[in-house]
């Protein structure tokens, strides 16, 4: 048997329920976006780690070394922000084939510091290895929140509103446009920075995390329609989501339909979005929505609703489209 045959998730089901018995009382382990630990005092850590591996996670002759830099980070702050959590420090390591220029590496690590400025978390600490032939980028990130604040996967209720805090597709419209070496003036250009430079919605997260009614939240990395899938699982409900509240962006749409390809599909299973995927509940949508727009001059988007039961539905235009999690990014 190889890991097709289970997938990335399968396997990681594999081994991560024996160490529930070691967890801490108040820790959540494995499944989420990242660890929670119980500190002293009022306070909870939030841990995750993210690896980028060159031709898998990026081409390295179609993303600048600084843009590199930057995304590697940007990604494991957007776990954070998943959680609600505030930055507090990062850990680098780095697999460098021997080759490799110093420049490249330099302006990899501009990138990194540029974000972390924006932020102000340091890096505190990381692991320097020779590699093979690829570079091999692994980030640790802590992060903080106020105790009981951290929003889990398993939160959502029935009848909570599904919504995303950003549009979605560009990013995996940009790869697009990279894999296929497409001109990358205009449109496309603005999607393709969407894929090298995401923006981790950190300030956003740690808002939301305030607000009662806001039960789940999760960042969008595979495409949401296998995330979705990890925040039923979790909690245990179904869902229906409408591809006519999905938010497209202009320059998607117009490059898709210049070109006879479904915006759709870019939106659903593209992945690399990086921006949230959570449940409010219904009653305190609108309130919500209203101080996140006054707070953050954008929407949260509304794209579906928590059910009983465990089925996910899709619909559009009125009707059934399909039901169960469409396919998301998946490494095996
Ligand atoms: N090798 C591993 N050992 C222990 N836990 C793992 C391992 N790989 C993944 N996990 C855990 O499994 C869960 C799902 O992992 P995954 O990498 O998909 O996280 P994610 O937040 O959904 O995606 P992303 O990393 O793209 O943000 C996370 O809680 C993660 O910490
Ligand atoms: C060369 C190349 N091929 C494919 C992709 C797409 N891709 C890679 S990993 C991932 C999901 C998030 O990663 P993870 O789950 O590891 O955090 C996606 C959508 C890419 N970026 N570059
Ligand atoms: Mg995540």
């Amino acid at each position: 048997m190889n890991l097709s045959s289970i997938g990335e998730f399968g396997f990681i089901k594999r081994f991560s329920g024996k160490f529930d018995d070691l967890l801490g009382p108040g820790s959540t382990g494995i499944g989420d976006d990242c660890a929670v630990i119980p500190v002293e005092g009022d306070g909870e850590l939030v841990v995750s780690t993210d690896m980028l591996v060159e031709d898998v996670h990026f081409l390295r002759d179609k993303i600048s070394s600084y843009d590199l830099g930057y995304k590697s980070l940007a990604v494991n702050l957007s776990d954070i922000a998943a959680m609600g959590g505030s930055p507090v420090a990062s850990f680098l390591s780095l697999a460098i084939p021997p080759d490799l220029d110093l420049e490249y590496m330099d302006c990899l690590l501009d990138g990194y510091h540029d974000l972390s400025r924006r932020f102000a978390v340091p890096l505190m600490g990381g692991d320097t290895t020779r590699s093979g032939e690829k570079l091999v980028i692994s980030v640790t990130i802590l992060g903080k929140v106020a105790k009981g604040r951290a929003r889990l996967r398993s939160g959502a209720q029935t009848g909570d509103i599904v919504a995303v805090t950003g549009k979605l597709g560009d990013s995996a419209a940009g790869l697009h446009i990279l894999l296929n070496s497409l001109g990358c003036e205009g449109v496309n250009e603005q999607l393709v920075a969407k894929h090298t430079k995401p923006e981790p919605c950190v300030k956003e997260g740690s808002w939301l995390a305030t607000q009662d009614g806001v039960n789940c939240m999760m960042d969008v990395s595979d495409g949401i329609a296998s995330d979705i899938g990890h925040i039923l699982n979790r909690s245990g409900k179904g869902a229906v989501i409408d591809l006519n509240g999905l938010p497209l962006s202009d320059e998607l749409r117009t490059f898709c339909s210049d070109r006879q390809l479904d915006p759709y599909y870019f939106a659903t299973s593209g992945g690399e979005d990086y921006c949230l995927l959570l449940t409010i509940s219904k009653d305190l949508f609108d309130s919500v929505a209203k101080a996140y727009s006054r707070e953050f001059s954008t929407c949260l988007y509304p794209i579906g609703q928590i059910t009983d039961g465990s089925e996910l539905t899709w619909k559009k235009d009125g009707k059934v489209l399909a039901k169960g999690p469409g396919k998301g990014f998946s490494h095996f």
